[in-house]
C-alpha cells in the first residue's frame, strides 16, 4: 500500500518509544530554512506529513505520553457509549467493541449502544441484539461483539460515559440531545458521525457544534468513504477524524477507539471541513443517481462529481471559518467519500429510482431502505433553504438543480443544461 507509512503507526505494546530527533547535517554553506509552500506533503519519505496523520515518531511518543499520563487514565478507564444503532451505527459499534477489548488498559469493556426501540418479528429489537448479538434489522448477517449492550433509553445508555459517539440520522439529533441535556458530564468528549447540517432560516451549523452547544462537552467529527456494509465485513477503508484547533489529544483517544488494520483512521485539524464534506456529498450523490437513472454514463457522472466537489468546497469556505482546502482533496472525508457515495450509496440508489419510477423520495425511502434513512434529499432541501435565505442560490447551480428536480417537479433530463 503506497500510503502505508503514514496512516497509523500505533505501537502494538504500551511501552513508550524513545523519540529520535533527526540530527542536523553539517553543510559547508547551509541554506536558510524555507517553509514548504504547502502545509502538508504526501509521500512516504521519513518525516513526511500528509496532513491526514502526523509523522510516526512524534505521534507515537506524544500519544503514549498524553494518553497514559492523562488523569482520567490514572483514576479509571474511559467509558464509551454509542448513540445510534442503524446501519452505520451498528457497523461502528462492532469496530469500537473490538477495539475497547484490544486496549483493556484504556477502556471499560462494556459499551452501551442506544437503540431506538421497535418491534421486529414481534420482539423488541434491543432484546434481539442482546441475545443474538446481531442487529437483524439494520445490519443483518454481522455479529456484534458481546460487550456491545443495546439500551433503549438514551439517558441510561449515556450514563457515566466519558466518550460519546453520535451516529444517528441528522433529523433525530436535536431531540436526542435535548433528552441528554444536563445528563452528561461536561468533561465527556463527543464525536459526531452524522452526515447532515442543521439549518434554521439563514443560519447553518454542523452537528458537532449543535451537540457541543446542547451538551456542553467538546465535540469533534468523523467522516469518510465508509459504506457501512463494507466496513462491517472488514473490507479495507479509510476514514478521517476532524478535530478542533489544538485538540489533537482528544482526537488521539478516538483514534484508539476506531483504528484497525482494515479501518485506517486519519486526522486533520478541521472539524467543520470534515463535517461539511459528509453532509454535502450526499446532495451531489443525488445528482449522480439522477445521471444513473437517465443512463447518461460515466463521463456525465464524473462531471457531476467534479462540479459537486467545487460546490462543496466553495459553500464550506464561504459560510464556515477555517475550513481547509486539503480536507476536500486529500482526505477520506472529502474526495474519497464523494466517490464511494456516488457509486455505492443509498442516496445514489434512491435517486436512480426517483428518475426511473417517478416516485417521491419519501416513498422510495420506505420502499427501498427498510427503515434506513436517506440524508441527501433532506440535506438538498435544507441547503437550498439556507442559500435562498442568504440570496446565494444561483452561486450553486448543482445544489439548486438537485433541489429543483427533487422537490419542485424539475425535469431530470434538464440537469446538464442547468449547470
Ligand atoms: N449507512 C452508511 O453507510 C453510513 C451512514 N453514515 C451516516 O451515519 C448517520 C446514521 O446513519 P445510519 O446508522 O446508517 O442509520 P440508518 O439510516 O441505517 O438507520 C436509521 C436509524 O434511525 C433510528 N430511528 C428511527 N426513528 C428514530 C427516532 N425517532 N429517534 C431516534 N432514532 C430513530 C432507527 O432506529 C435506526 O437506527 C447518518 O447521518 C448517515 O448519513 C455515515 C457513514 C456511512
Ligand atoms: O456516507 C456514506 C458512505 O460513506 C453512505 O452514503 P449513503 O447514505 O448514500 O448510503
Amino acid at each position: 500500500l503506497p500510503y502505508g507509512n503514514f496512516w497509523n503507526n500505533w505501537p502494538s505494546t504500551t511501552t513508550p518509544q524513545p523519540v529520535t530527533q533527526p540530527q542536523p547535517q553539517s553543510q559547508p554553506n547551509p541554506q536558510p530554512q524555507t517553509k514548504p509552500t504547502r502545509k502538508f506533503r504526501c509521500g512516504d519519505e521519513p518525516g513526511s506529513y500528509c496532513g491526514i496523520y502526523p509523522p510516526k515518531q512524534t505521534t507515537v511518543s506524544l500519544t503514549q505520553k498524553r494518553l497514559f499520563s492523562h488523569s482520567k487514565m490514572v483514576a479509571n478507564k474511559y467509558k464509551l457509549a454509542i448513540i445510534g444503532s442503524g446501519n452505520w451505527g451498528s457497523a461502528i459499534a462492532r469496530i469500537a467493541g473490538m477495539n475497547v477489548q484490544r486496549y483493556p488498559e484504556l477502556f471499560e469493556e462494556q459499551v452501551n449502544m442506544y437503540v431506538y426501540e421497535e418491534q421486529v418479528d414481534g420482539k423488541p429489537l434491543t432484546e434481539i441484539i442482546n441475545k443474538q448479538h446481531e442487529n437483524v434489522k439494520y445490519l443483518p448477517g454481522i455479529t456484534l461483539p458481546d460487550n456491545i449492550v443495546a439500551v433503549n433509553d438514551v439517558v441510561k445508555a449515556a450514563s457515566g460515559a466519558d466518550l460519546l459517539i453520535f451516529v444517528l440520522p441528522h433529523q433525530f439529533i436535536p431531540g436526542i440531545c435535548t433528552q441528554l441535556r444536563g445528563k452528561v458530564s461536561k468533561n465527556a468528549r463527543a464525536l459526531s458521525m452524522i452526515k447532515g447540517v442543521e439549518v434554521k432560516d439563514s443560519n447553518i451549523r454542523i452537528f458537532a457544534d449543535v451537540i457541543e452547544e446542547i451538551l456542553g462537552c467538546k465535540t469533534m467529527a468523523l467522516s469518510g468513504a465508509n459504506i457501512a456494509n463494507e466496513v462491517a465485513q472488514d473490507k479495507f477503508s479509510e476514514t478521517t477524524i476532524g478535530y478542533r484547533e489544538g485538540d489533537l489529544e482528544s482526537a488521539e483517544i478516538f483514534h484508539k477507539v476506531f483504528d484497525r488494520p482494515t479501518f485506517k483512521v486519519g486526522m486533520i485539524e478541521d472539524v467543520a471541513g470534515v463535517s461539511l464534506c459528509g453532509a454535502l456529498k450526499n446532495v451531489v450523490a443525488i445528482g449522480a443517481g439522477f445521471c444513473d437513472g437517465l443512463e447518461w454514463g460515466s463521463n456525465a457522472k464524473a462531471a457531476i462529481m467534479r462540479i459537486g466537489l467545487m460546490e462543496m468546497k466553495n459553500f464550506s469556505e464561504e459560510f464556515f471559518e477555517g475550513v481547509k482546502a486539503e480536507t476536500f482533496t486529500e482526505t477520506s472525508a472529502g474526495i474519497a467519500d464523494l466517490i464511494t457515495t456516488c457509486f455505492g450509496g443509498r442516496n445514489r440508489k434512491c435517486a436512480e429510482a426517483f428518475v426511473k419510477t417517478g416516485k417521491s423520495f419519501d416513498v422510495l425511502e420506505k420502499e427501498l431502505l427498510n427503515g434506513q434513512k436517506l440524508q441527501g434529499s433532506e440535506t438538498a432541501r435544507e441547503v437550498y433553504q439556507f442559500l435562498a435565505a442568504r440570496g446565494k442560490v444561483d452561486d450553486f447551480p448543482l445544489f439548486k438543480a438537485v433541489y429543483n428536480i427533487s422537490f419542485e417537479g424539475g425535469v431530470a433530463q434538464d440537469l446538464a443544461s442547468k449547470l
